[in-house]
């Protein structure tokens, strides 16, 4: 069973494995793999070796040694993903036996970060917030808190919010008494979505039919509430004490709001979560470090309120497609095996209403099932952003138990000094609570709202190590990527949880310059990565970060630099004819075959043609994210490439 802590060890920790780790076999594609490698090793010895004898004249040596340094470049990038998918590791997991357990399940915080209402629509936020709000916890759904976090402090998030809880008190009791599967209505009501019927099997009676049509009517007067009320000036859809919180608002230059919209006063165990809104203050002098900002706001203001030991954290366009998905998570965070070197649980990233084939790669088929699940066999899967289940005290800077003692550099839990977590007092008992792995607060929610507003001030983190060591780290657009390489280069392991029906579900975008910004983005964000003090070299030469495990931080950290060989490589064969040069073996056909002048040229330009067509391969997979695809392509190439030529001499290949 794995390393146990014996002062943890209780009855239900004997009983059966919460989950289970299942390798898919895959000779076949290692050996491809491999096959694959070896031509490009025989194709780059056969380029050196044939160096000087391919030289032709000025030009020509020089293309033959772009190619070759091209091709130099492909076999590393190959190495890389080899490494990445020799092992696709899954998790079974088993929410049946965790609820047959005598221990209480834990609390939970799950945070949802929106930005802008109008280019993310409060419905699709509200959403996201009624899936969270209904999902599975029997018995235990007021140890749920969900806050969401406006950057854009706008009254109509918190109107729709405001409203979304009313339409809650019906929506979370119709999913839980009739066991709805699809819990975020916009898609349950949706007229072309696939709707399973009620697993209770009474979909077709009256009383379900009845009960259906009076939710949908209140659903859609809820859309309609929503939408009316961007027309209307602030002033008439929010109340005189609430209007006064937002009125002259400006986004840009506000102090903090933190408002309670529902609270589960009774504590009762079936009752709804609390849902909390924060507008974290943001001034001009003060940089706010876009999501992560919000997110470490986030983290504090849910540690001085509800301090749980685990948190969540959603896009807001991503809802909760399984209702079981806190079960499943916490499979993988409560064994006794992962209890100590655990840090968080990443779902993968999957999308509805995506175009047909993916044109554009926004649904990150080959990153989330390829390489996805190769990472998760070597130290564990990237932190995605959304759908990750966090340990606050690993957010927090703690280290693993039973850390390698050799390398002490990072700092181990005992030198975590209280002051670098800020100067708010209630702060920072509770932290040194959640250090402990113990969770809860003392006071009520109402009775924590001034310290929550202290805490979500702009000014907080000065002098901190907010965004450094503590919380979600500063300094990249891909902060995700960031903070995930930060938590495992101090030892902890994460772990992958895939579930059908899908843990959630988000909104990609369906193509054109909302596809290409994002994708400049992300490749800004971990270009940053690279280029810092902490990138994966460092974390693995002076931290804990696994070999294996820093080879797939390059592979995904260089997906910019990538382009480029690979663009001049896909140029070369134009600039070849142009120029007449080349880049392959000039006397491709040989004399001895027969062929006339005009045929080898023939010949050389139809090889030209299938190297191009890869090439722009490769050029569209680096753009539109199918790599391990686009290599194949190179393998597949170079195998037709090679028995093709009519073998000249030894020293041909
Ligand atoms: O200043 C900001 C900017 C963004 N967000 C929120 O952050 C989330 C992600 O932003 P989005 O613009 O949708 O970025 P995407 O590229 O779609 O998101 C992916 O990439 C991001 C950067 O790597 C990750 O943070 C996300 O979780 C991941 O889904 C959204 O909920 C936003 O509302 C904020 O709260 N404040
Ligand atoms: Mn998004």
């Amino acid at each position: 069973m794995g390393d146990f802590n014996s002062s943890s060890m209780e009855d239900d920790d004997m009983a059966a494995p919460l989950f289970e780790r299942q390798l898919r076999k895959n000779y076949v594609q290692r050996a491809v793999d491999i096959t694959i490698l070896l031509l490009m090793i025989s194709l780059l010895s056969y380029r050196l070796v044939s160096i000087r004898s391919h030289g032709g004249d000025g030009w020509e040596v020089k293309t033959w040694q772009v190619a070759m340094g091209c091709e130099a470049w492909f076999t590393f990038v190959w190495v890389l993903v080899v490494s990445t998918k020799w092992n696709l590791l899954r998790y079974l997991t088993f929410p049946q036996r965790l609820l047959q357990r005598k221990r209480e399940l834990p609390a939970l915080d799950m945070f949802v970060t929106t930005a802008d209402p109008e280019l993310e629509p409060p419905i699709i936020m509200v959403n996201t917030v009624l899936s969270l709000m209904a999902v599975d916890y029997p018995g235990t759904a007021h140890k749920l808190a969900v806050y969401v976090s406006d950057d854009a402090c706008s009254p109509l998030t918190f109107f729709a919010l405001s409203e979304a809880a009313k339409f809650a008190q019906l929506w979370v009791p119709f999913c839980r008494k009739h066991n709805i599967q699809v819990r975020a209505p916009f898609r349950y009501f949706s007229p072309t979505a696939e709707r399973p019927p009620s697993a209770s099997g009474g979909s077709k009676s009256p009383e379900f039919q009845q009960e259906w049509k009076h939710i949908k009517n209140e659903y859609e007067s809820l859309n309609w509430k929503i939408e009316d009320a961007r027309k209307k000036p602030v002033s008439s859809i929010l109340s005189a004490g609430e209007f006064a919180a937002f009125a002259n608002m400006d986004r840009g230059n506000h102090p903090p709001i933190v408002k309670i919209i529902w609270e589960n006063k009774e504590t009762e165990p079936d009752g709804l979560p609390h849902l909390i809104y924060i507008s974290r203050e943001k001034r001009p002098k003060h940089h706010h470090h876009y999501k992560a900002g919000a997110m470490n706001a986030l983290i504090r203001v849910s540690g001085v309120m509800t301090n749980a030991p685990f948190m969540l954290n959603v896009d807001c366009d991503m809802y909760t497609h399984n209702p079981q998905i806190v079960l499943h998570a916490l499979c993988l965070l409560l064994d006794p095996r992962s209890q100590n070197d655990t840090g968080y649980v990443q779902c993968p990233q999957q999308f509805y209403d995506g175009l047909k084939d993916d044109p554009f790669g926004n649904q990150l088929v080959v990153l989330q099932e390829i390489i996805g699940q190769g990472i998760v066999s070597i130290q564990g899967p990237f932190y995605g952003g959304t759908g990750c289940f966090h340990r606050r005290r690993v957010i927090y800077g703690a280290l693993p138990k039973n850390v390698d003692s050799k390398k002490k550099n990072a700092r181990s839990m005992d030198e975590i000094s209280l002051s670098e977590f800020g100067s708010s007092e209630q702060f920072l008992k509770l932290v040194t609570r959640a250090l402990k792995d113990e969770s809860g607060t003392e006071k009520d929610l109402p009775s924590s709202l001034e310290a929550a507003l202290h805490v979500a001030s702009s000014g907080y983190e000065y002098g901190t190590s907010w965004g450094k060591k503590i919380g979600l780290t500063y300094g990249s657009t891909t902060e995700d990527i960031f903070t995930g390489m930060k938590i495992q280069s101090k030892g902890w392991r994460s772990a992958y949880c895939s579930l059908d029906p899908p843990a959630f579900l988000g909104c990609a975008p369906t193509g054109g310059p909302a596809s290409l910004n994002q994708m400049k983005r992300w490749s800004t964000g971990l270009l940053e990565i690279l280029v810092s003090k902490s990138n994966p070299i460092r974390a693995t030469l002076l931290g804990r970060l696994q070999f294996r495990q820093c080879l797939t931080y390059i592979w995904v950290l260089i997906w910019n630099i990538r382009s480029i060989p690979e663009l001049i490589y896909a140029l070369l064969p134009a600039y070849c004819i142009i120029t007449n040069s080349h880049f392959l073996p000039k006397n491709f056909a040989g004399p001895r075959t027969g062929y006339n002048d005009t045929s080898i040229r023939i010949c050389h330009i139809q090889h030209l043609h299938a190297i191009g067509a890869l090439q722009v391969q490769l050029i569209s997979s680096s753009m539109v994210e199918l790599p391990a695809d686009g290599q194949n392509q190179l393998g597949l190439c170079l195998v037709v490439w090679c028995p093709n030529r009519p073998a000249q001499g030894a020293g041909d290949l």
